[in-house]
């Protein structure tokens, strides 16, 4: 039988054998920084910014944006908790390299040299606001960050996701036309959640698979203002008066759906970071390029109106007209215009003052 002291010196052994002596050293107070790692070559791909990276939105979609292959450097900023966030999404073995920016004096160098900048910063909807509730906060936070992409990055393509929409896009506009750098076809609202919505709805009605379906969505990203365009589904079908009215209600209340099933605890955050990825992989796959990119957003020359627009190598390079209304749609177009037209008036008068 062993001894315990022969027990323990060959437990000994085999420790050694596994973890040879240094191995403390490099686990613990590693004696190899990151300094100290081979430099890796330029992949190529395009630099992306996320401004808000630590938010409800921010953490899915900095993840998302960390598997794009189209993406070889991923900037993470926010005013909290970014070291965090990057440290785990930088763990992630996919080609981006990733690096955080926490705090207001870090904004210029998070956005220097950036192809894409997307824009979930702000506060969320509570149960019974409105996305106009939000404007007090939201429309500083965005302004300030349009400052910083007109003195670091004033040719990236900017794709703003924070609320209300159909305000802070005619603010970010003012702004970079106050720097002497708006140039409309780079400035993008993301009304893509609207269209993620669309096609799933109507697919449910249909018994379709969503990825099947296409509806244009256009307008602006607020209740009444956001209008599908069920006339032009494809594929071609019809629906009834109940299909049609249930399917519009639903889809304009979408976002409310979510705030008021999420109780208190913010607004949609998954579904929009991967609407929010399905968009800004659209705009890489424009910039580096492809054809027949078309997607629909909410873009500032009509003046402000969201449609489809096809994405290339300058932003929104073709603005396409809305098609064929019918009476129902035409009905609820005059209704988008007119509220559409004070939330701009809102953005536009708040930059000016
Ligand atoms: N366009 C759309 O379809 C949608 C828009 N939204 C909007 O997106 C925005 C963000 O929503 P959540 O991520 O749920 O909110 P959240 O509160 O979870 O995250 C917002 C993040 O922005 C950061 N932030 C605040 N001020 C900042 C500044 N000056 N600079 C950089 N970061 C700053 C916060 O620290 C926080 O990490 C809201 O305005 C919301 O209404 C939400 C869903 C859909
Ligand atoms: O409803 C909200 O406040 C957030 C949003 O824009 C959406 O989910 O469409």
């Amino acid at each position: 039988m062993q001894s315990t002291s022969e027990a323990n010196q060959r437990i000994a052994r085999i420790a050694a054998h596994l973890h040879p002596p240094n191995f403390q050293m490099m686990e613990g107070n590693s004696s190899i920084g990151k300094m100290n790692c081979r430099a890796k070559g330029a992949a190529p791909g395009f630099k992306v910014a996320i401004l808000g990276a630590a938010g409800g939105i921010g953490q899915p979609l900095s993840m998302l944006m960390k598997m794009n292959p189209l993406v070889s450097v991923l900037h993470l900023y926010d005013v909290v908790n970014t070291p965090g966030v990057t440290a785990d999404i930088s763990h992630m073995d996919t080609g981006a390299v990733v690096r955080g920016f926490l705090g207001k004096d870090k904004l210029d160098e998070a956005l220097t040299g950036m192809d894409l900048v997307i824009i979930p910063a702000g506060v969320p909807r509570k149960p019974g606001m409105t996305r106009d509730d939000l404007f007090k906060i939201n429309a500083g936070i965005v302004k300030t960050l349009c400052e910083g992409i007109a003195r670091s990055c004033p040719r990236a393509i900017v794709n703003l996701i924070s609320n209300p929409v159909n305000s802070t896009v005619p603010i970010a506009a003012e702004v970079f036309k106050q720097a002497g750098m708006y140039d409309p076809k780079r400035l993008l609202g993301v009304t893509m959640l609207d269209v993620v919505r669309a096609n799933t709805f109507v697919a449910e009605v249909l018994g379709l698979d969503p990825r099947e379906v296409d509806v244009p969505v256009v307008g602006g990203h607020a209740g009444v203002t956001i209008l599908p365009l069920l006339s032009q589904v494809k594929p071609p079908c019809s629906f009834t008066p109940e299909e049609i009215n249930y399917l519009t209600d639903r889809i304009q209340n979408g976002g409310t759906e979510v705030v008021e099933a999420k109780a208190g605890a913010g607004s949609a955050t998954l579904s929009m970071a991967y609407a929010a990825v399905k968009f800004a992989d659209a705009c890489l796959r424009g910039l580096r390029g492809d054809a027949g990119v078309i997607e629909c957003s909410f873009v500032t020359e009509l003046p402000f109106f969201a449609t489809k627009v096809r994405l290339g190598r300058s932003g929104a390079e073709e603005i396409f007209p809305l098609g064929p209304l019918n009476e129902y749609e035409r009905a609820g177009l005059e209704k988008a215009k007119k509220e559409l037209a004070m939330s701009i008036d809102k953005g536009v008068s708040f930059t000016r003052k």
